[in-house]
């Protein structure tokens, strides 16, 4: 008699929040019958103090470089080919900077198990001819295989340490979110499943361009009020956006679940691009610049996808209608100072739907 092969999962980036998944998933999977305990995770290979960091991870389990101080359990396996890591793996976790993402999909591009399925934990969004593009839609263009989202108030150093929190799965089949939540519930990081894959991803892209502009708002030393106000007016601007490009196809609800309302505030407040657009106000140097010297190899997502956002409402000649968005794209590329957010910040908002 055969038995049924075990799911297996791959992971597929190991920076700051990569690991931090890994260390859920690897706990999680000893406790799933079904799911395989090892867990391959593909690491973009360098050299850590003249080792390779893939090295380290398998013989110390630890991701010195991008998440130190936290063990990695020892099921979590390190490889450095991407190709590698995917083959057979069935629930395929997709965690890098969003600017790399289309170059590792071709890298693994026919190599993916005929019964893969993939869930993206990246906040980010791409431009195409299509328009604006999400990157479960970029995965399945580019993989042809069924994916999910996830996102939450979710900043990785805070999970590690396992302090309790809340995420949200988008999942469109019932079942497949099922299993989903199974590789990342846990007591601390608590997971709730909604249908909206992609109202679930634009809420984490979006919100990174809010974080941008409460990060110049606390460089200018405004303090709690003026950034209430702008997480309000940069919450409103993005599910705004989100309606105009994907309509009827976004649930006013998922705005209300971790990946909305709850990240917009963990991000204003405690992230890696509020912190950095902070130093971009008191220092005057340039985004990508402050990223190079002060983040160790970690990556920002708020200031490109500023960029991103502008090249698409402008393109469709939308941007008076994000006055938020506009500005701060203006004082990151454009030179505009920094107290210059706050110019027509008085559009309405009420004949949104609701
Ligand atoms: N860190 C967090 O708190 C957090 C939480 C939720 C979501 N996210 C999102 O998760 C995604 C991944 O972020 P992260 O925090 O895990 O990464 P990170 O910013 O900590 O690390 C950057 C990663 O990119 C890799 N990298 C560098 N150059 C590369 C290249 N050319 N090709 C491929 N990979 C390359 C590095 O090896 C490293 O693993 C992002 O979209 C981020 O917004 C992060
Ligand atoms: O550190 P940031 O700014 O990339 O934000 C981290 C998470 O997205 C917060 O939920």
């Amino acid at each position: 008699m055969t038995s049924t092969p075990k799911n297996k999962v791959c992971i597929l980036g190991s920076g700051n929040w990569g690991s931090t998944a890994a260390r859920i998933i690897g706990g999680n999977v000893t406790k799933l019958a079904d799911f395989d305990n090892d867990v391959r995770i593909w690491v973009y290979e360098e050299m850590v103090n003249g080792r390779k960091l893939t090295d380290i991870i398998n013989t110390e389990h630890e991701n010195v470089k991008y998440l130190p101080g936290h063990r990695l359990p020892e099921n979590v396996v390190a490889v450095a080919d991407a190709a590698e890591a995917v083959r057979d793996a069935t629930h395929i976790v997709v965690v890098i900077p969003h600017q790399f993402i289309q170059h590792l999909l071709d890298t693994v591009h026919g190599h993916t198990a005929p019964n893969a399925r993939a869930i993206s934990l990246i906040k980010g969004i791409g431009i195409s001819s299509q328009g604006m593009t999400t990157m479960t839609q970029i995965i399945h263009r580019t993989l042809a295989i069924p994916v999910a989202s996830l996102s939450g108030a979710n900043i990785a150093n805070e999970i590690a340490e396992e302090r309790y929190c809340e995420t949200t799965i988008g999942c469109a089949d019932p079942d497949e979110a099922i299993v989903w939540r199974s590789l990342f519930n846990t007591p601390y990081f608590r997971v709730n499943c909604v249908s909206d894959v992609i109202g679930v991803e634009f809420c984490g892209a979006l919100k990174n361009v809010v974080a941008v502009g409460a990060g110049f708002i606390d460089g200018l030393g405004l303090g709690n009020n003026t950034k209430a106000a702008v997480i309000r007016i940069g919450f409103l601007e993005m599910r705004r956006l989100a309606m105009h490009i994907s309509g009827a196809r976004i649930q006013d609800s998922t705005f209300m679940e971790s990946c909305g309302i709850a990240d917009v505030i963990t991000t204003c407040y405690g992230g890696r691009n509020r912190r950095l657009a902070e130093e971009f106000v008191r220092t005057g140097k340039p985004m990508h610049e402050l990223e190079r010297d002060l983040l160790n190899g970690q990556k920002l997502q708020g200031y490109l996808t500023s960029g991103e956002v502008h090249a698409y409402i402008d393109g469709c000649g939308v941007a008076d209608h994000f006055p938020l968005f506009t500005n701060i794209y203006r004082i990151c590329y454009e030179g505009a100072p920094p107290a210059s957010i706050f110019e027509g910040l008085n559009v309405d908002f009420s004949h949104d739907r609701l």
